[in-house]
């Protein structure tokens, strides 16, 4: 009876849930953080923005010195964007540009566009603009209004994308505190597979699985450890397993789990507490787990998509039950474009494209082999283990990658 995808969902999360939750942090410059989750609170350490400045082009006013219908002030000095300026004085209007300091005693912005004339006059001009009643705050942007001085900027555990990189970056900081990250063994393995720009001999195929994982690996912020290719022969993977075991907190392969001849990773685990299993979905049904010498070890299938497939259904959604991070993939509904077939009792991950209006289209078939179609999908399609067949039009919920 192959074990569900929920099952073996948790089963990877316990798995997991033995290791070193906190392998400590280390302070990387902010280009460097992209990715890395934050190891530490971080409170914003002074007010954004950090003084009161205009939300337009136009000029700053006492709005209590402009009736209702309107009045004409006297132009006062520019005030260009990083500059101290001078407070204002009673009845006067200074021309103020986007960005830039609201003077002492103004408190509103009249857009250039609301003013007459509505262009700024030269620099030094003896002038006098006629300005419309404006309301006390319009077009200010206060100190403190985006976050305050003291706030809560970021909690740790947040995995640091641009925007928050950019918040950092805005409260001045050149630096963040991340989680040291989990250290992967990735090892591919298969006779006929090659490393990519070596020459391609009768019955070879490149290795697509090996940068494939590793940069969705890396992604979802773990350190990868490639040790090139390992051969079917299990005591040429052993040795490169016992040789790097002891530096990793995971250990990944790719490929000889199922039921051929020379299913080298089964073999090699021989002896070793993993239990190689059916789950049932479709692909990434053969699944090894358990731990070589003591290392927790999962064993995706060898097809590209199924690895894939495995790492996204399995490991990603463990790593964020047990780390917090990376974010779980967004899971929204979509309506199918065309309808499916599903095997029954399997779960079926499709691959898809969304198109505008929420629609997914499928690309390519079923096959675990289609590395195409999977480069041209933005979406994986879930449909659940105990559905056979779905119409065009029905509701999915479709994983974005
Ligand atoms: N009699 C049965 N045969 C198979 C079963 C089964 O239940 N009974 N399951 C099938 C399913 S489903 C899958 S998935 C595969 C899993 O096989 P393995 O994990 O043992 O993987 P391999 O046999 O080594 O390779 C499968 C396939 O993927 C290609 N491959 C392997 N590594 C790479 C790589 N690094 N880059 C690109 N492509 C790779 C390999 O050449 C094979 O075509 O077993 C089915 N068979
Ligand atoms: O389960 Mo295999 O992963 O379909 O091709």
């Amino acid at each position: 009876m192959p074990r569900s995808v929920l099952a073996h969902r948790e089963a990877v999360v316990e798995l997991l849930s033995g290791l070193p939750g906190a392998r400590g942090s280390e302070r990387v410059p902010l280009p460097e953080a992209l990715g890395r989750a934050l190891a530490v609170d971080v409170h914003a350490p002074l007010d954004l923005p950090p003084f009161p400045n205009s939300q337009m082009d136009g000029y700053a006013v006492r709005s209590a010195d402009i009736p209702d219908g309107g009045a004409e002030l006297r132009v006062a000095a520019p005030v260009p964007a990083g500059a101290a300026p001078e407070p204002l004085q009673p009845g006067d209007a200074a021309p103020i540009m986007t960005g830039a300091m609201i003077p002492d005693g103004a408190d509103a912005v009249v857009p250039i566009e609301k003013a007459q004339p509505d262009t700024f006059p030269a620099p030094g001009a003896e002038t006098r603009v006629t300005l419309p009643a404006t309301e006390p705050g319009s077009f200010v942007r206060d100190a403190g209004s985006d976050i305050a001085r003291g706030a809560l900027a970021l909690a740790a555990g947040t995995v640091l994308g641009p925007a928050q990189l950019g918040l950092l970056a805005a409260l001045g900081l050149t630096a963040a505190e991340v989680r040291r990250p989990l250290r992967v063994l990735l090892v591919t393995t298969g006779d006929e597979v090659v490393e990519p720009g070596q020459e391609l001999r009768p019955g070879k195929i490149y290795d697509s699985n090996g940068i494939l994982l590793e940069t969705a690996m890396t992604q979802a912020g773990l350190a990868v450890l490639r040790t090139g290719i390992s051969d079917d022969a299990p005591a040429a993977l052993l040795r490169l397993l016992r040789g790097h075991a002891d530096s990793v907190d995971l250990i990944v392969t790719t490929g000889g789990v199922s039921k051929g001849a020379y299913e080298v990773v089964r073999q090699a685990m021989d002896g070793q507490p993993v239990e190689f299993l059916s789950v049932a979905m479709q692909p990434g049904g053969p699944q090894g787990i358990g731990t070589f010498d003591g290392v927790p070890f999962l064993g995706f299938p060898g097809n590209p998509v199924s690895c894939l497939v495995s790492f996204e259904m399995f490991l990603r959604p463990a790593l964020a039950a047990v780390l917090g991070a990376p974010a779980l993939r967004p899971a929204p509904l979509a309506r199918l474009a065309e309808p499916l077939a599903s095997p029954a009792g399997k779960h079926q991950v499709r691959r898809g494209a969304l198109q505008a209006g929420g629609t997914v289209r499928l690309v390519g078939g079923a096959g675990s082999h289609l590395m195409h179609a999977l480069a041209l999908s933005d979406v994986l399609v879930q449909v659940p283990a105990d559905v056979t067949e779905l119409p065009a039009g029905a509701e999915v919920e479709v994983w974005m990658l």
